[in-house]
């Protein structure tokens, strides 16, 4: 496991009497998607947060890079490699396309939000984040509102925002969801190349995307991992069909 990008060792979190995640070991290694599923309340969203900062284990440690970074708070994670996309949108809809970019690549430069009203004119933020929405094939709608963007460009106006950060390793909840055939078919050929430049924890509900795109996934139930293997592993994982995948697999 030493080359592995992003590591969890053990991590357990419970809420009241409910454990949300136990004794849960996973890694993330160059080039890889590892893709997360499992039923709803199985606790992926728990997992995720635990790894990006949001939730703090009750044991266990996380690594990013080598690092020990269970006690870093979510922007020392970021600024250290992480890069994250959300279930639900983070997007600023009135503001333009270009300005969502913006804003991400003025967070990762780990400059005074006061600088913001002249971040336009700053070159450099500006390169970052026109090469950002090339990237994800929005250059084009840089100026529209993001408001106006179909529900699939918000999807990959969220991946440029996190590319923004010149991403380690990239954690991406549920990016299909809500996605129409066509725009989930580009948005999986997109993140087929992106594994390249960053490795991806998936956590994700389409399991076509999922089948498609996964070097491994995960099985999560009942806050415990019950399998890790390749996709035909895991579709032919008898205790996995049982809990989760049924006819799916
Ligand atoms: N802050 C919290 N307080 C109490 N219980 C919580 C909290 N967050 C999550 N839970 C519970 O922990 C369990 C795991 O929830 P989690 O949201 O991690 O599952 P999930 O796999 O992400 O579900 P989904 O697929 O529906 O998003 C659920 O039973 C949930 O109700």
């Amino acid at each position: 496991m030493t080359d592995a990008v992003l590591q969890t060792n053990g991590i357990s979190k419970s809420f009241g009497a409910l454990r949300a995640s136990r004794d849960i070991s996973i890694d993330l290694k160059p080039g890889e998607i590892h893709a997360i599923i499992g039923p709803n309340g199985a606790g992926k969203s728990t997992l995720i947060g635990q790894i990006c900062g949001t939730l703090r284990p009750d044991a266990g440690a996380v690594r990013l890079l080598g690092r020990d970074v269970t006690h870093q708070p979510t922007r020392a994670r970021a600024r250290a490699g992480l890069g994250r996309t959300f279930q639900i949108s983070s997007l600023a809809m009135e503001d333009t396309v270009l300005q969502n970019v913006l804003l991400g690549a003025l967070g990762a430069s780990g400059r005074p939000w006061r600088f913001f009203s002249n971040v336009t004119r700053d070159t450099s933020l500006r390169e970052t984040a026109e090469e950002a929405l090339a990237r994800v094939g929005l250059l084009d709608q840089a100026r529209m509102r993001t408001a106006e963007l179909s529900h699939g460009q918000r999807r990959q106006l969220e991946v440029a925002v996190a590319l923004t950060q010149k991403p380690k390793a990239l954690v991406m909840d549920e990016p299909m969801a809500g996605m129409g055939s066509e725009g989930s078919k580009l948005l999986t050929g997109f993140l087929d190349q992106l594994r390249h430049e960053a490795p991806i924890l998936l956590v994700e509900h389409d399991m076509d995307a999922v089948f498609s795109l996964a070097d491994r996934i995960s099985v999560l139930v009942y806050g415990e991992v019950i399998a890790t293997g390749t996709v035909d592993e895991i579709r032919s994982n008898a205790a996995v069909k049982e809990a989760y995948l049924g006819d799916e697999a």
